[in-house]
């Protein structure tokens, strides 16, 4: 038994590198954050996006297994990590697979293997691809969610920082593309 598992979709970035929000620049007309949805669909019982006031209204939200919700009031904008807390603080699940939403080539495979190494022994499990982690693509237990507090009120907002104090599962993966991510209008040339 695994338990429930959440989907999460990190949408509070201000995306001051790409100029416009990323969440809704397009590839083959269809607006990045639904590859993310897409992508983790077929895994959750649920999917949280978690944004702020300012791109809360535009997310459509598909039917009554989606929210689309704020970063909470103490940790608004304060990165990946407030994101995550207030998805494990707004549902209660003992899973939650988490995605950014800048990655418009994303596998349901990547959160397949993921989902596969779902283990009672670890906190986090989190891909390795050529040789570089990949911790907002991931998925994370329940049971961290006091330690991401902790982290987040002594103004510590580096997930590399929380991977250190968990158990995790590195796992390898080969395809880079489905990990492609958008930071700059110079990626959105090379890529679409
Ligand atoms: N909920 C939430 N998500 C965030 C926050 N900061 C970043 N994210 C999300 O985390 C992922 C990675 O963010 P980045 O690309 O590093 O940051 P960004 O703010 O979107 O972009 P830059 O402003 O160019 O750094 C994206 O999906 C962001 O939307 C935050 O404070 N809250």
């Amino acid at each position: 038994m695994t338990g429930k598992i959440q989907g999460v979709i990190l949408a509070g970035g201000m995306s001051r590198r790409f100029g416009s929000p990323k969440a809704f620049a397009e590839k083959d007309g269809i607006p990045f954050y639904q590859y993310s949805i897409d992508a983790l669909k077929p895994f959750v019982n649920s999917i949280i996006i978690v944004t702020n006031p300012r791109l809360k209204h535009l997310f459509k939200q598909e039917d009554e297994s989606m929210k689309v919700v704020n970063d909470l009031d103490n940790y608004r904008g304060e990165g990946p990590l407030a994101g995550i807390y207030t998805a494990m603080e707004t549902s209660n699940a003992a899973w939650y697979i988490v995605t950014p939403i800048d990655v418009p080539f994303m596998e349901t495979r990547v959160i397949n293997e993921l989902v596969y190494h779902i283990d009672a022994d670890v906190d986090a499990i989190i891909p390795i691809v050529s040789g570089k982690m990949q911790p907002l693509i991931s998925i994370f237990h329940h049971s961290i969610k006091e330690v991401i507090k902790s982290q987040l009120d002594n103004g510590e907002r580096s997930v590399d920082q929380l991977l250190k104090r968990c158990k995790v599962n590195y796992v390898p993966m080969d395809g880079e593309k489905a990990f492609i991510n958008i930071n700059h209008q110079s990626d959105y040339q090379k890529f679409l």
